[in-house]
């Protein structure tokens, strides 16, 4: 693996999603393997679990660890091919990607949508332009597209928790006081429809996802109909993608509760945190056995620790 981007970046599914369940029977096996490595973690935005889950799993491997909070930290860099930089960035990505790949043998980069324009967000400039620049692999920490940690993660915690060989997996828009962005849904999406599970979408009329990630999934505008018989309940808010980042409803009846779980075949309820309780989801759903957020969010160390390892595995000179 050189990159780790998207599920295109994964040529065999199942076998990293067991790759990782070894890692986590087995976390310090591979501690030679990032001998004398450093991987930088860089964050253009704010982060819990991505931040603490992948600095873990690249410890468990043996490596050394940077983290930098880009826009606090650090000088503005400017991502736009052939600026006049007479504004506040102080140093463009062509140096400064470059400079980092110097120090770093794998990049992680966490960067969001804006959701102000649409083209802009869909070329994931900044991700892309890190790969172009920095010369060494680079790890997506969730750009303004995708978001396939959380993804490989919600792979591997249905593949611990399905009671049978091809569940059924709803992804559930729910509502959400700010404008999100559509990296978690789209991804989720893409990777189910490699995934071997029966994928539904349900979302109010006006949220219909990018076709280019949703390809074959179902999608119904009946929240109801969809949870019948599902075995996993996945909620997430996303801003509009056809109304380019604005929200167009707020509807509390969207909101994952107890009655609508009694309509499932006892679903496992999951959700990529952090999560705004009694709006997404009601405290009576986060806080029963049903839910499963703390060991998904758990998971994170091994996806981040079966992608790192196979990068550093196909790293030159290994
Ligand atoms: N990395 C997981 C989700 C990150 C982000 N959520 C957020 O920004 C939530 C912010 C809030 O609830 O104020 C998103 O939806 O893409
Ligand atoms: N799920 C997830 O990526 O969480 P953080 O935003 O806290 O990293």
């Amino acid at each position: 693996m050189k990159h780790f981007l998207s599920v295109k970046d994964v040529p065999d599914l199942s076998a990293l999603v067991k790759e990782a369940l070894a890692q986590k029977q087995n976390p310090f096996g591979n501690k030679h393997l990032g001998q004398n490595k450093t991987l930088g973690l860089l964050f253009f935005n704010a982060s819990l679990r991505t931040r603490l889950s992948t600095q873990k799993a690249a410890q468990n491997l043996g490596m050394e660890v940077m983290v930098m909070n880009v826009t606090q930290d650090s000088w503005g860099l400017e991502m736009q091919e052939g600026a006049v930089m007479n504004g506040d960035k102080a140093e463009h990505v062509k140096e400064g990607a470059a400079v980092i790949g110097q120090y770093c043998d794998i990049i992680g980069v966490r960067s969001f949508a804006g959701l102000t324009d649409k083209e802009k967000d869909c070329q994931d400039e900044v991700i892309s332009q890190f790969v172009k620049y920095a010369g060494v692999p680079i790890v997506s920490l969730e750009s303004a597209l995708r978001h396939p940690l959380q993804s490989l993660t919600d792979v591997i915690t249905i593949e611990e928790y399905k009671t049978k060989p091809r569940p059924k997996v709803v992804l559930t828009w729910a509502p959400h006081p700010k404008a999100l962005p559509q990296a978690v849904p789209n991804s989720f999406s893409e990777w189910m429809n490699v995934a071997n599970v029966d994928f539904i979408i349900t979302h109010p009329e006006g949220y219909e996802l990018d076709t280019e990630f949703t390809g074959k999934a179902r999608i119904t505008y009946n929240q109801k109909e969809a949870f019948e018989g599902a075995d996993f309940i996945y909620a997430k808010n996303w801003s509009s993608y056809q109304q380019y980042g604005q929200i167009v409803s707020k509807d509390p009846a969207w909101t994952v509760n107890a009655e609508k779980m009694k309509l499932t075949n006892k679903a496992k309820f999951m959700h990529c945190l952090p999560v705004r309780r009694n709006v997404v989801v009601m405290d009576e759903v986060l806080d029963s056995p049903e839910s499963i957020v703390i060991p998904q969010a758990g998971n994170r160390v091994w996806a981040a620790q079966a992608v790192l390892k196979e990068i550093l595995t196909s790293l030159p000179g290994k």
